[in-house]
């Protein structure tokens, strides 16, 4: 068993044929935030979508705790301990605050429909539970002010803030989050790094992000890694990784390519790499 909370080993993701995740390894410890970076098209959201279920690998193996989730349903990577939030949001636009949290919540109830009708107090219990849990969330993220408004009316930011609590919901040991400051004016992404760095000290989820938000990345990441073309350039503290001469490589070349900066080049730049 390995000491890890989440392991990738050799992890390949071929789509025909491109190779959008090339032999990556990667770990997460209890406690720990972890990013990763790289320019457009370097496989962080495949290794995402790998590491959450929502594909499976070509070669590798994923383990959590020490579990190899190979042979584990996607749908169940959940109760497994794994939750994330998706680069485009992925809420139930007309539903309010709490009915989208109160889903987060079912993913990894344990009751089916059938457990409901044959053992309707456990299923009961578990209701009242999962609104408790909800409730609980909706005031860590402090957004009790919104918490019956329907999703589709509150701004990007809030609706953000909700596909958190949503992620929450499902109990996570580690929490994947996908680009989750994009589009975030400076307040509201000063308000999402002080709740991802009180998700960890509060909740004692660990926290694995993609993010192009260089400031953001640097300010509260224990480690980084980089990936290009879906293989590891390196891997370390963040001012190791930031410095390390292949990443720069990495984003002048993708700036060049592009001619000139945007996303993830700019955002890098801007934040000193
Ligand atoms: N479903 C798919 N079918 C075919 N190719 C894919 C698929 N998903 C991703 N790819 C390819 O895999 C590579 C990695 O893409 P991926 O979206 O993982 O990169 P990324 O680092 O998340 O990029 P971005 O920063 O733009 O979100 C790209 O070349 C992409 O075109």
């Amino acid at each position: 068993m390995s000491g890890h909370l989440l392991q990738l080993k050799n992890v390949t993701r071929t789509f025909g044929g491109i190779t959008a995740v090339n032999d990556v390894s990667l770990h997460v410890d209890p406690g720990e935030i972890v990013s990763v970076i790289g320019p457009n098209g370097a496989g962080k959201t495949t290794l995402f979508n790998l590491t959450s279920g929502v594909m499976p690998v070509s070669s590798g193996r994923i383990l959590i705790n020490g579990t190899d989730l190979s042979k584990v349903p996607p749908h169940q990577f959940v109760t497994h301990g794994i939750g994330r939030t998706f680069q485009n949001l992925a809420l139930f636009k007309h539903g309010t605050v709490v009915e989208n949290l109160l889903v987060g919540r079912h993913w990894r109830m344990k009751t089916s429909v059938l457990d409901a009708v044959l053992h309707f107090g456990r299923a009961r219990r578990e209701e009242i539970e999962a609104r408790e849990r909800v409730e609980e969330i909706i005031e860590f993220l402090e957004i009790e002010a919104i918490r019956d408004h329907v999703v589709g009316t509150l701004s990007y930011g809030q609706q953000k803030r909700v596909e958190l609590g949503r992620a929450l919901a499902t109990d996570p040991k580690i929490l994947l989050l996908d680009e989750i400051v994009a589009g975030m004016n400076q307040e509201e992404t000063e308000d999402i790094a002080r709740f991802i760095l009180d998700i960890r000290a509060e909740l004692g989820i660990a926290i694995l992000l993609i993010e192009h938000d260089m400031h953001l990345v640097m300010d509260i990441s224990d480690r980084v890694h980089a990936l290009n073309f879906g293989t590891t350039l390196t891997e370390g503290r963040p001012e190791e990784v930031r410095s390390h001469p292949k990443v720069i490589e990495a984003y002048l070349g993708a700036r060049a390519a592009r001619g000139g900066g945007s996303g993830a080049v700019a955002a890098a730049g801007s934040g000193g790499l």
